[in-house]
């Protein structure tokens, strides 16, 4: 797929998705390009339908962009249960387990995730893959980056610091935190690392978003129109 296709793949995915925001909804809104679209679909229908809705921004990135196109946001501690989210993903594989994180958002993503009623993941199709493959972001407590890098390597990763760009030095996160990319090659079991990866202290959060399939639909933007996945 070529880059223009891409991104009329990306906006329609992303126009389909806000379609599924009703009246009175509070949305959680996912970080990433893909989401932009979504962003400015539901923009349109505020003004055009008068659609009543609040968004949970799951970065700055996010807040911004809502602020541009008119969705008004409010919190997760306001709003603890989401009517809906819609967030990108990195890789989609056939059991909807999804590697997230390119954008260093992956922490209040899962958040919003966690306490959303159905999630729409919102993709380009070279997202799709068989197998669980890109590396995996953790989200590291400064203070504990050393050790955390041992233990991702003890689990079969390559932990590499990730460095910012324009900014010398680490990415800092919306949080405050590093973020450690780990390459597990092929992931046979998505789940088991997930749960490994949160038992080490100091590993606030990764990627792998394996618990979700159940309330995930996704929806793959194709250059005309787009193809709905789910497992409900
Ligand atoms: O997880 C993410 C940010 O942390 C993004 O949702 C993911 O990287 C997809 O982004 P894009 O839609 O730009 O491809």
């Amino acid at each position: 797929m070529h880059a223009a296709e891409q991104v009329e793949a990306k906006r329609n995915a992303g126009y389909r998705a806000a379609e599924e925001v009703r009246d009175g909804m509070v949305v959680g809104l996912g970080t990433g390009s893909t989401v932009f679209f979504a962003m400015e679909r539901l923009g349109e229908r505020i003004i055009r339908e008068g659609l009543c809705v609040a968004g949970v921004p799951t970065s700055y990135q996010a807040a911004i962009r809502a602020r541009r196109y008119g969705i008004p946001l409010t919190s997760l501690d306001e709003h603890p249960e989401l009517d809906i989210a819609i967030d990108g993903a990195d890789q989609v594989d056939p059991a909807l387990r999804l590697i997230k994180g390119r954008g260093a958002a992956l922490l209040r993503e899962k958040c919003v995730c966690d306490a959303a009623r159905s999630v729409f993941i919102v993709v380009d199709p070279s997202k799709m893959v068989d197998t669980l493959n890109a590396p995996v972001p953790v989200e590291v407590l400064p203070f504990a980056v050393e050790a955390v890098s041992r233990r991702l390597a003890a689990l079969g990763a390559d932990p590499v610091l990730r460095e910012g760009v324009k900014k010398d030095g680490p990415v800092v996160t919306d949080n405050g935190n590093f973020i450690i990319d780990c390459d597990f090659k092929a992931i046979a079991e998505p789940g088991r690392l997930e749960a490994e990866i949160a038992s080490i202290p100091g590993a606030l959060e990764c990627g792998l978003f394996c618990g979700y399939m159940e309330k995930i639909t996704v929806i793959v933007g194709e250059e005309k129109g787009c193809r709905i996945v789910s497992l409900h």
